[in-house]
């Protein structure tokens, strides 16, 4: 017997360094709570968690499209939690081994590094990095080429035919988005100094690091107060986004190209692919047997995002085999 439930959640390290009106900061931690009572109530046996990352765990000396964690540790960036996730290794390697055979080519990494796009969503819904065990799921979102909406749902639903099987509760869980560009930079077109970093820039200095984190709270600064270049939210790309996702209609977004998305929400709205592949890990383990709600939605620029949550409930306890 599986029992499946999905949470997704956006993530923005600017939380709590820049933030908006309390009201907002309040409405927000309101919906993030339900969530997260919501998953204590569920109580997990795994955690099946989507996420991006932001050249702090992959650079362009090797870029997968995708990546399952077997043994994974947080590096800490801007003040989330640091050290290790507790990752079940054979259930993560099984896993990769049935995404594979589903012809969906995943790296593994038995040293998996991980940013804010995995550690907030598991400080802020369980509590602690290592509260539940996880499959530390990446997903490419900000290093062109990167895999399209299509792969991200062939992924999910092949994560989720796995799930199923396992006679446990599993969470499919999904960090980042919706619509946002912080200043994250792009290979093409970088100075020799920022492609190094973007190659090879593990373990940066402190002081590089605390650089960067300045530049992004700059950033953020900059665009609540309209002088920013950045590129606009986009509050109706994601209401139609999220009204996809709730309609449970997956495949309608294989049609939008990778340009389209990065042009209508920004360089790293790619990071919805979490909530894609999420949703599709959701679908399949039900057998399209599930409803969604969308929680909260609100464009916040002081955190650049276009701030959501969503849940998803099973109609059913799943019975296979
Ligand atoms: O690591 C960075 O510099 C980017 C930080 C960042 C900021 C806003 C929204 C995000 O989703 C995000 O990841
Ligand atoms: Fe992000």
């Amino acid at each position: 017997m599986t029992q499946a439930m999905l949470q997704c959640l956006s993530h923005s390290p600017l939380m709590g360094l820049v933030d908006p009106l309390p009201e907002t900061v309040q409405a927000a931690t309101k919906a993030i709570g339900n969530l997260r009572d919501a998953l204590q109530r569920f109580d997990p046996e795994v955690i099946f968690l989507f996420a991006p990352d932001h050249y702090n765990g992959f650079f362009y000396d090797l870029m997968p499209p995708f990546c399952i964690g077997v043994v994974a540790d947080s590096i800490g960036d801007f003040g989330s939690l640091s050290g290790p996730l507790d990752v079940p290794a054979d259930l993560a390697l099984a896993c990769a081994c049935a995404v594979l055979d589903s012809d969906i080519d995943c790296a593994v990494s038995y040293r998996m590094q991980v940013d804010h796009g995995f550690a907030q969503p598991l400080e802020m819904l369980a509590g602690a990095l290592e509260r539940y065990p996880v499959v530390p799921i990446f997903i490419n979102s900000v290093a062109p080429p990167m895999p399209a909406f299509r792969r991200a749902r062939l992924l999910g639903d092949a994560v989720g035919r796995y799930a199923a099987t396992l006679n446990k509760r599993v969470l499919f869980m999904a960090s980042g988005g919706l619509s946002h560009n912080p200043p994250v930079p792009l290979l093409a077109g970088a100075s020799a100094e920022v492609a190094e970093r973007l190659i090879a820039g593990r373990q940066p200095s402190a002081d590089a690091r605390a650089a960067r984190q300045q530049r992004t709270i700059d950033a953020a600064r900059a665009f609540a107060a309209g002088t920013s270049t950045l590129h606009p939210l986009n509050p109706e790309w994601d209401r139609e986004f999220l009204a996809t996702l709730c309609a449970r209609d997956l495949v309608s977004l294989d049609k939008i190209s990778n340009d389209a998305i990065t042009e209508a929400a920004g360089a790293s709205a790619h990071e919805v692919k979490s909530w894609v592949a999420a949703n599709a890990a959701m679908a399949a383990a039900t057998g399209n047997r599930y409803t969604v709600q969308a929680g909260y939605y609100e464009p916040i620029p002081e955190w650049i995002a276009g701030f959501a949550t969503l849940q998803g409930q099973a109609d059913e306890v799943i019975t296979k085999n």
